[in-house]
């Protein structure tokens, strides 16, 4: 299979070998799903202004009346997007870096819009400036499309300073073969975006991701608001302007707002003012940890059952006076119950994020000394922390 051909050829940091996949290796034929966008069809829809009028004067709800404005080929607006036949050609060609992104897309909205405006995309931007943004319907794809050379990073959320970890992500590390290669940390502030002339003491319904959701959960029971989850923030504006919603807002950016065509009547309404998403940044091929600058490594491993065993496999740090950043445990999907003495026990993979780079002595016999008990160890990915002060 492709992908496997992809994921056999990468190399685990750990082993010490790091090989370059020639473009020979390249997949063209991968099936995979990626928003399309045929550049005949390129539309964007937006909410008219007589349409907001009507609206403020209390008249009738305007679903669907929206206008559909054609805008020009190479409108900032709209970022090129994977097509079937660039599957075919080699990505990398000098030019900038594409970045995959994940975005869902509503079933019912045509894949050719594509969904614009996802703090994903913003965190895209900020780790690789200059960048292509490509939208994904998903985190898998995302993983995907990077193995199969479509695009050449992926940014992906990992966890929030509010709402915890994105499991789902945890979960795809270990299930593909791809690096991490840095982390953005991005400050998100949400609005409370709804149609032209919608008041707040109108609204019954909130729409937007649950991690969104979850992260201003104060203010939306403040509000009495009842929640409804959606694929992403950018879609849930999305759905409001194109069905022109007068009980129901989004939570989404202010960037979000200005995309669809929306008013925002509420500002920084996430539980705290400090809400930070940590993106990390996934590539093919690992790089070169270094000492120069502060560094961060990122493991996965799972242990025997027994008394002790945790501690002992932190102690492996601790020793070293290693400070770790972040812990997070899933469950071993493989085997996930073990029978032992006549009771069963779930089994567990450790991620552990520590302060040092693969590079330091230091990190690599704390390594070494976790690796002799052990069962299973993997290392994600050095790479330099993230110190911007949001
Ligand atoms: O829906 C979006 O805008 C996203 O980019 C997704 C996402 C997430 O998955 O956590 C990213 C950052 C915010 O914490 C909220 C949502």
């Amino acid at each position: 299979m492709a992908v496997h051909t992809v994921r056999s050829l990468a190399t685990h940091l750990h082993t010490g070998t790091s090989r370059n996949i020639s473009p020979s290796h390249r997949n063209p034929n991968a099936a995979i799903r990626l928003s399309y966008r045929s550049p005949k069809l390129r539309r964007f829809i937006s909410v008219s202004s007589s349409l907001r009028e009507g609206n403020e004067h209390g008249k009738e709800n305007s679903v669907r009346a929206l206008e559909v404005k054609n805008i020009p080929e190479e409108s900032p607006l709209l970022p090129k997007a994977l097509s079937s036949n660039q599957l075919a050609e080699p990505v990398s060609n000098g030019s900038r870096v594409r970045v995959a992104y994940q975005i869902n897309l509503f079933v019912y909205v045509p894949l050719k819009y594509g969904v614009r405006g996802a703090y994903s995309e913003s965190a895209a931007e900020k780790a690789y400036p200059n960048c292509e943004a490509v939208p994904c319907e998903e985190f898998d794809t995302a993983f995907e499309a990077v193995e199969r050379w479509l695009v050449d990073r992926a940014v992906l959320p990992i966890e929030n300073s509010l709402g915890g970890s994105i499991h789902r992500n945890y979960d795809l590390l270990l299930r593909h073969n791809l690096h991490i290669v840095g982390e953005v940390k991005l400050a998100v502030r949400h609005c409370l975006l709804a149609n032209h002339g919608v008041k707040l003491d109108g609204l019954r319904r909130v729409l937007s991701h649950p991690q969104a959701l979850a992260q201003c959960e104060n203010t939306l029971t403040r509000l009495g608001l009842v929640r409804e989850a959606v694929d992403d923030t950018a879609g849930a504006a999305k759905l409001i302007a194109l069905e022109g919603l007068s009980d129901a807002a989004a939570v989404a950016s202010a960037k979000a707002a200005k995309i669809y065509g929306l008013s925002v009547v509420a500002e920084d309404i996430q539980d705290d003012s400090d809400n930070v998403t940590r993106f990390l940044m996934l590539a093919r091929e690992p790089i070169i940890p270094g000492t120069n600058k502060l560094f961060k490594t990122s493991i996965v491993f799972s242990l025997e059952e027994g008394p002790g065993v945790l501690f002992k496999a932190l102690a492996v740090f601790a020793l070293r006076q290693i400070n770790l950043t972040k812990m997070e445990s899933r469950p071993l999907r493989k085997t996930p119950m073990r029978a032992s003495g006549g009771l069963k026990y779930f089994d567990y993979l450790f991620y552990v994020d520590f302060e040092a780079s693969m590079a330091d002595e230091v990190a690599q016999n704390a390594l070494r000394h976790l690796e002799e008990f052990a069962t299973f160890l993997r290392v994600l990915g050095s790479y330099p922390v993230d110190t911007t002060m949001l």
